[in-house]
């Protein structure tokens, strides 16, 4: 079955504690967090005093992405925050072998993200160490994007990776770009998570959302 993880980055800010209860409550399988620094991608989104605000509304996985430059500084904090899976971008740090470890060694899951014009072969030596892959779907920095269909073969080499490395319980991300149109394909690729932010907020519609994708995976 695959899991859904709804970006906030498309809920309603003006009633945020509410949108957190109504994904819980309509079978969300972890809170999807869009941390940007309008460095790393042209936008500016949310930092540590939104995630603590919202951190004790539910008891869902926090699985906060980080679409900084340089996050590492900055684990310690999201920590303390609430984070459960911290995923950082191959592309933001020099020695992003470094960072996975520092992140592993603070007890929380470690995710690595690629984004849409970065090779998987650039990663095989990590997956040993991972406990989440994603694929971006879209080039990071905003929601409501189109899904960029090569994605599918990325989902798949991935899979093919955790095959060979028996990481069989390494969560395979898809970002962006996701709704009722195509989570089945993605499943089918190989990916058991995915990030839906505008498939699952749009018109305030989250418990009719959110059924409509899992129906459409069947
Ligand atoms: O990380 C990102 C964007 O950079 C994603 O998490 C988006 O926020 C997903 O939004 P949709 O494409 O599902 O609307
Ligand atoms: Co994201």
């Amino acid at each position: 079955m695959v899991k859904i993880a709804p970006s906030i980055l498309s809920a309603d800010f003006s009633k945020l504690g509410e949108d957190i209860r109504s994904i819980d409550k309509y079978g969300a399988d972890m809170v999807h967090i869009d941390v940007m620094d309008g460095k790393f991608v042209p936008n500016i989104s949310f930092g540590f005093p939104i995630i603590k605000s919202i951190r004790n509304l539910t008891d869902l996985e926090f699985d906060v992405h980080l679409m900084i430059e340089e996050p590492t500084r900055f684990v310690d904090e999201f920590i303390d925050a609430g984070a459960d899976i911290i995923t950082i971008h191959y592309e933001s740090e020099v020695h992003i072998d470094r960072a996975i470890n520092y992140i592993k060694s603070k007890g929380v899951k470690v995710g690595l993200s690629l984004n849409p014009g970065t090779p998987v072969s650039l990663i095989e030596n990590l997956i040993p160490a991972l406990d989440l892959v994603l694929i971006m779907s879209v080039n990071p920095g905003f929601g409501g994007q189109k899904f960029i269909p090569y994605s599918l073969d990325k989902i798949k080499e991935v899979k093919a990776l955790a095959e060979k490395y028996n990481k069989d319980e390494m969560m395979i991300q898809v970002d962006g770009g996701v709704g009722t149109q195509n989570i089945k394909e993605i499943n089918e690729a190989g990916a058991n998570v995915v990030v839906a932010g505008s498939a699952v907020f749009r018109n305030g519609e989250i418990e009719k959302n959110i059924e409509a994708l899992r129906k459409a995976v069947i």
